[in-house]
């Protein structure tokens, strides 16, 4: 890639995508470019072809997606199965026909199956049926990897698919129904804190293992991913290691500064039990994971302070 090459970032302004312009931004490309969903809406294949058409881009990263956590996947499987399907399809076909000679397909550790055996190798793909708490966003993605390799296969692409464990980081979302477990105990344990300490409560058992990944070092993968030719269609994105959800609560507890309870409600799925990622392909391409689990925390939770204005209230 050349510094000046147009680069197209879909989803700019989400978690994801707002870190990859950051890196690309620092490691010198000029020419970046984004749309907001409601200046182009990918899920409408001809304007999506015209605009991929029209911009020419050098290369594309997909970071657009209907995106939540354990609760937001399972209550609407049938959006996020539909609405993903379509924003991938149309973004894919689009940077097929304009001849795009990059592209970087995101997806999520989700697409192994439940019971994969652990830390998850990509060749685990299709081995067993999947979570049901997010079979719809699963296989989404899964169609989108499998798009990507035929590109690979039968007309030579130099496109890719980047599958990231669970992540956080700036712009996270702090919606306590629709985010993550990372930004809803950050919020959850802030807000109790300054409610005297009250109760906090989190869903499930706490026993669940998860893989938490800076979402800062994710985007240096999509730099690494862009810049060198990648032998495999397929690559697993982690920091190698994980922690049960009940190890993480007192972890975010510490670092916040909450003193009161912790109860949890078991009316709320645990999701998948394990999710490890296998890593080993990522690291002999050169890349690895730098932000530790704690320093990411702290991170986080000093973005949160100082963006918290901007959260909704609930
Ligand atoms: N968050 C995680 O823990 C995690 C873990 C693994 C993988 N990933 C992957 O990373 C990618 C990005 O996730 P994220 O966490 O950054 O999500 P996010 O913060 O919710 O951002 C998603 C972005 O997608 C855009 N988008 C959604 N629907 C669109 C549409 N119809 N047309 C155009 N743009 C649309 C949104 O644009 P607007 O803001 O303009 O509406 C938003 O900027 C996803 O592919 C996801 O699978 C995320
Ligand atoms: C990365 C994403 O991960 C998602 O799975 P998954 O890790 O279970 O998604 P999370 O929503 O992060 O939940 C991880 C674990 O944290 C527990 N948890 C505890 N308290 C909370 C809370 O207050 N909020 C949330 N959200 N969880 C909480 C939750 O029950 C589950 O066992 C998938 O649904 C997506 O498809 C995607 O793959």
């Amino acid at each position: 890639m050349e510094k000046s090459d147009k680069i197209y970032i879909a989803g700019h302004r989400g978690m994801v995508g707002s870190a990859v312009w950051r890196a690309l931004e620092a490691a010198g490309y000029s020419n970046l470019t984004g749309r907001s969903s409601s200046e182009l809406d990918l899920r409408d294949a001809r304007a999506t072809s015209a605009f991929i058409a029209d911009e020419q881009p050098a290369a594309i990263v997909d970071a657009a997606a209907r995106v939540g956590g354990i609760l937001a996947n399972s209550r609407n499987q049938y959006e996020f199965l539909l609405e993903n399907l379509r924003i991938q399809n149309n973004l894919i076909q689009a940077a097929h026909e304009a001849g795009v000679p990059k592209f970087v397909f995101l997806g999520s550790s989700c697409i192994y199956p439940k019971m994969a055996e652990q830390p998850i190798r990509e060749d685990a793909l299709l081995t067993g049926p999947l979570e049901p708490t997010n079979e719809g966003y699963a296989l989404a993605k899964i169609a989108g990897v499998r798009l990507i390799q035929a590109l690979r296969d039968q007309y030579n692409r130099d496109y890719v698919s980047l599958m990231p464990t669970n992540l956080y980081g700036p712009n996270d979302n702090f919606d306590l129904e629709t985010s993550h477990v990372l930004p809803a105990l950050i919020r959850k344990f802030h807000e109790a804190k300054q409610n005297d300490n009250a109760p906090v409560t989190l869903w499930g058992s706490g026993s669940p293992r998860r893989e938490f990944l800076h979402v800062d070092d994710l985007a240096r993968a999509v730099v690494h991913a862009l810049e060198n030719p990648l032998p495999d269609h397929l690559y697993n994105v982690g920091t190698g290691s994980d922690i049960t959800i009940k190890e993480l609560a007192r972890t975010v507890q510490r670092i916040v500064g909450h003193t009161g309870e912790i109860r949890w409600d078991t009316s709320k799925p645990d999701g998948t039990p394990r999710k490890l990622l296998d890593v080993s392909h990522i690291h002999a391409l050169g890349w690895k994971a730098e932000i530790g689990l704690e320093d990411g925390i702290k991170r986080a939770y000093e973005w949160y302070l100082e963006n918290s204005s901007s959260v909704k209230p609930q």
